[in-house]
């Protein structure tokens, strides 16, 4: 069963829509994650689930039960929210006893469960510390202690990682996988930086202007971007108008290859970087300069002017195959990563 549920769920503010009709859920043991670009109402959804922002319409479910009129301190839950910082006049022991205190936990019980808890995030001397002296990278592990602290059924996270670097934030988002394998947790996390999201979640949702737009595993989502929002949000640059006819997409670039029972008529497609595949210019049907030459670890993107016009080319190639800026290609179009994308005028 669901432990939580969002069933059509609205929420206004004043004039405006910040959720319309939202229907999520999230299984015992799942991690969620909610990306969207800012303003798409990620943090809005999170609070009407923590009963933070009152909803206008449909229902959230905790394991069954409709949460209307359910304070937020009685839904059991996690929060460990942007707004939500430590107490910075209370030690790190402190902070994380915090919600227990407020429960009225035995002292010795208390004490037993933070450092519990210090070890799991791996501070297991930092009790005694001032909040201030901790790097940010501990501060957000003592916070994340702080919202496991009372056994939350539901952990729901605002940009857990946020504020730090992307070195640390690559390392913590490995932990917090493992850490909530381990204890088993159920997750809605937050986030507009879809790396981080693909690397947490069992499934993400992506949000646009209060809507869920596609809601899906990562790899389903990253093979199959919904339509040509989610495709650009993902960081795709290859996505233009077309036109199917059979076995073939008119583009602006020219016809296009497509995967076979692709629907007939007019729609937008992707091609992803890997299926840009360079060659030398001589005797190639599609040339075009490249502009630019950016590294990513073992591979490069290139972005490549077409000469017959239309958008730019980004295209991934081997380290070694790379051609330089200035350089003339030839290029085609592997048909594997070529994906119709189903969005029309009112999605993008
Ligand atoms: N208290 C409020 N009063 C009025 N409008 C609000 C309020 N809080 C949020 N909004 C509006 O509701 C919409 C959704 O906001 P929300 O904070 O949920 O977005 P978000 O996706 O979390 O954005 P970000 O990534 O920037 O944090 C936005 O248009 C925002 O301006």
């Amino acid at each position: 069963m669901s432990l939580l549920e969002l069933d059509g769920v609205s929420v206004r503010y004043g004039e405006r829509l910040a959720l319309d009709a939202v229907r999520l859920t999230v299984a015992e043991g799942e991690t969620v994650c909610v990306l969207g670009p800012s303003g798409s109402g990620k943090s809005t959804l999170l609070r009407a689930v923590a009963g933070l922002t009152p909803v206008a319409g449909g229902a959230v479910r905790l394991a069954g039960r409709d949460q209307r009129g359910v304070p937020a301190h009685r839904r059991g839950l996690g929060l460990m929210f942007q707004d939500h910082q430590l107490f910075p006049q209370r030690d790190v022991a402190g902070n994380i006893a915090f919600g227990l205190r407020m429960r009225r936990t035995p002292k010795p019980a208390v004490a037993s469960r933070v450092a519990e808890l210090l070890e799991l995030v791996g501070l297991p001397d930092a009790g005694p510390r001032a909040v201030a002296t901790l790097s940010g990278g501990e501060q957000q592990r003592v916070a994340l202690a702080r919202a496991l602290a009372p056994g939350p059924r539901l952990l729901m996270l605002d940009e857990p990682l946020g504020q730090l670097d992307r070195d640390l934030r690559e390392r913590l988002v490995v932990e917090l996988r493992q850490l909530f394998a381990r204890l088993g947790s159920t997750v809605l996390a937050v986030t507009h930086d879809q790396g981080e999201a693909f690397a947490l979640a069992d499934r993400v949702v992506v949000m646009r202007a209060g809507r869920v737009v596609q809601l899906g595993s990562p790899v389903e989502v990253w093979r199959r971007p919904a339509d040509a929002f989610v495709a650009r949000f993902l960081g795709f640059r290859n996505v233009v108008d077309a036109e199917v006819r059979g076995a073939v997409a008119d583009t602006p670039w020219g016809p296009l290859p497509v995967p076979a029972g692709a629907p007939a008529g007019r729609c937008e497609v992707l091609v992803r970087p890997s299926g840009v595949r360079l060659s030398t210019a001589e005797g190639a049907g599609l040339t075009g300069t490249v502009l630019a030459r950016t590294f990513r670890g073992d591979h490069v993107l290139l972005l490549v002017r077409p000469e017959g016009g239309g958008p730019e080319w980004e295209a991934s190639c081997a380290l070694r195959a790379a051609p330089e800026v200035g350089a003339r290609v030839g290029v085609t179009f592997e048909p594997e990563d070529v994906v119709v994308l189903p969005g029309t005028e009112s999605t993008r």
